[in-house]
């Protein structure tokens, strides 16, 4: 079993099938919320000090843990917290959700300090066989599991839980791509190419996420994990960083969008003057004229049934705006964009320049790697000097191949020719694409795009083809045009929404979902190896207006 990062659970392995019948975390119909509250204005900048309602996620669903205790029993010594989580940053908790909450960050901590000390074990090992002989010291007992330091947090794990833990923590680090760059990397790609830009090479990976604060980022992290019918011992540190980075990468686009929507809903039943209100938010968010004219709509309609009060205002708007999010998605073919096991697939990043075309699709070699996919790039972006070389650098990162064309201005079909004939010869699962960025508005860059793409089609007919339209979210509305060129050149089948970090115009989504009508399949937010993930709309919505 690997840990399927498209799917985002554990799954078989290459030629096992994958149970349908699975429940996983996957972008589809949202669960639904069994309490919601309107948003707690004051934590947004600090966390730590102000409470946060938890009432605004849904009560999480109750799994028992593979030691039989449920959520509801978290510690087989009573309620008592454990000794090594802190108290809640907040007060006003949800004691039951807290407690599920701890039981996690008790796992995690336990598995991250039995990772770490078997990591330490083999560096004294090999640090003691460098020591003369007289001065050995003897060898730690190789077969004793490490007692957490909190061992008397609960529920303890077992130790066979510890040691899986230990094994998927070194089978991780085995497939993690490396550091840095090998030395060999950075030399120019390509025959004539000119030498690599230092702008060509990506930043370096992040260190392996580690445990944070029990603070209000990991109980929302957790919360939004367990909504979504997760288990306690099922939540992973990857996620959980993740979810924090997330939410902390639509920071920018929340702070005007909450705050504005607190001010005009204030604490009274909503009114339909107020509607008006909400519709300046929504725009001014990058939302759009169809996704906000659908919204007010569903409000209003709502507003003449029955009396509703901030809370439920919001849960309403949740709801609206999973909607408008999951629409493509449901009504494509995949519900859930992953590569098909035995069978091609090529995946073609497009898009504009500079939109993050190349960090994505080496963000991707790595998902798919540590997925247990077998993948290849193909360089295709023949027009940019670098752009061969960045992609070098990325497919070294994950220990991808890459197939390039050394000529200058090479032909980028040609190039795609090449990787299929390549990926068909090793029955390499994923061909990743990258193309050169082109502006919407110039026809025969638009004809050399879809000329790409024919060439997919008629080599590979047999392959499972997705024309991924690459946005930089910060361009907000602008995004939206480019949506409309491209889908006809490159037959787009979906879009991946980077640079959510930083940008205060994630709204932007429900725009390419309600007015292109196209799925986003995944969303980038920093620059690091690590920072992509597929799109999961509860997720980005509950982001959007956490508090
Ligand atoms: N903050 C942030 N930066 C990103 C993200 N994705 C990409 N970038 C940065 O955006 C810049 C451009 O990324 P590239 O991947 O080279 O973009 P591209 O679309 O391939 O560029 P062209 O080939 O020139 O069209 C780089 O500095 C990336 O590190 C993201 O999600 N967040």
């Amino acid at each position: 079993m690997v840990f399927d990062w498209f799917r985002r659970k554990a799954a078989p392995a290459a030629g096992q099938d994958v149970p349908p019948s699975e429940a996983e975390v996957v972008p589809g119909p949202a669960p639904e919320l069994a309490t919601e509250s309107a948003l707690s204005p004051g934590t947004e900048n600090d966390p730590a000090a102000a409470p946060r309602d938890q009432g605004a996620l849904p009560e999480p669903a109750s799994s028992p843990s593979p030691d039989g205790a449920s959520r509801d029993d978290p510690s087989p010594d009573g309620d008592a917290p454990p000794a090594a989580v802190p108290p809640p940053a907040s007060g006003g908790v949800d004691q039951d959700t807290l407690a599920w909450a701890r039981e996690a960050y008790a796992r995690l901590k336990a598995q991250q300090e039995a990772a770490r000390s078997q990591t330490e074990a083999p560096q004294v090992e090999a640090q003691a066989s460098e020591v003369p002989e007289p001065a050995r010291r003897p060898a730690p007992e190789p077969t004793a599991v490490p007692e957490p330091s909190n061992a008397e947090l609960a529920p303890r794990p077992s130790l066979l839980e510890l040691a899986a833990a230990q094994r998927a923590e070194r089978q991780q680090a085995l497939t993690a791509p490396t550091e840095e760059p090998p030395p060999e990397a950075a030399e120019p790609a390509a025959g004539p190419a000119p030498a690599p830009a230092a702008s060509a090479a990506p930043p370096a990976d992040a260190a392996e996420p580690q445990l944070g604060a029990f603070d209000d980022t990991f109980t929302w992290s957790v919360e939004v994990l367990a909504a979504q019918g997760r288990a306690a011992d099922e939540v992973s540190l990857e996620e959980i960083d993740w979810l924090g980075r997330l939410r902390q990468g639509l920071e920018k686009t929340r702070r005007g969008f909450v705050s504005q929507l607190l001010e005009t809903l204030g604490d009274d039943p909503l009114t339909p003057e107020l509607l008006e209100d909400l519709e300046t938010t929504l725009l001014r968010a990058d939302v759009g004229v169809s996704a906000t004219d659908q919204v007010l709509e569903a409000l209003r309609q709502r507003l003449n049934q029955e009396v509703v009060d901030p809370a439920e205002g919001i849960r309403f708007l949740k709801e609206q705006l999973r909607g408008i999010l999951e629409r493509p998605i449901q009504e494509s073919d995949r519900p859930l964009l992953v590569p098909e096991r035995d069978r091609l697939n090529v995946w073609l990043m497009v898009g504009v320049n500079g939109v993050g075309k190349t960090t994505t699709l080496g963000k991707l070699a790595n998902l798919a790697v540590r997925s247990g996919y077998s993948c290849l790039i193909a360089a295709a972006d023949t027009f940019r000097a670098a752009a061969v070389e960045q992609v070098r650098v990325w497919g070294d990162r994950s220990h991808v191949p890459v197939i390039a064309n050394p000529s200058a201005n090479a032909d980028p079909a040609a190039v795609v020719y090449d990787a299929i004939g390549a990926a068909r010869a090793q029955g390499t699962e994923l061909v990743l694409v990258d193309t050169a960025g082109r502006l919407q508005t110039k026809h025969n860059l638009m004809e050399e795009l879809a000329k790409v793409r024919r060439i997919v089609d008629k080599l590979a007919p047999e392959a499972a083809v997705e024309s991924l339209l690459v946005l930089d979210a910060s361009q907000g509305q602008n995004g939206l045009r480019q949506a409309m060129a491209f889908a006809s050149a490159a037959g787009l089948t979906g879009v991946v929404l980077t640079k959510l970090d930083g940008s205060a115009r994630g709204g932007v989504a429900l725009a390419v979902a309600s007015e292109a009508g196209l799925p986003i399949r995944f969303i980038g937010a920093g620059e690091g190896i690590r920072d992509l993930r597929p799109f999961n709309s509860f997720e980005f919505v509950e982001a959007l207006l956490s508090g």
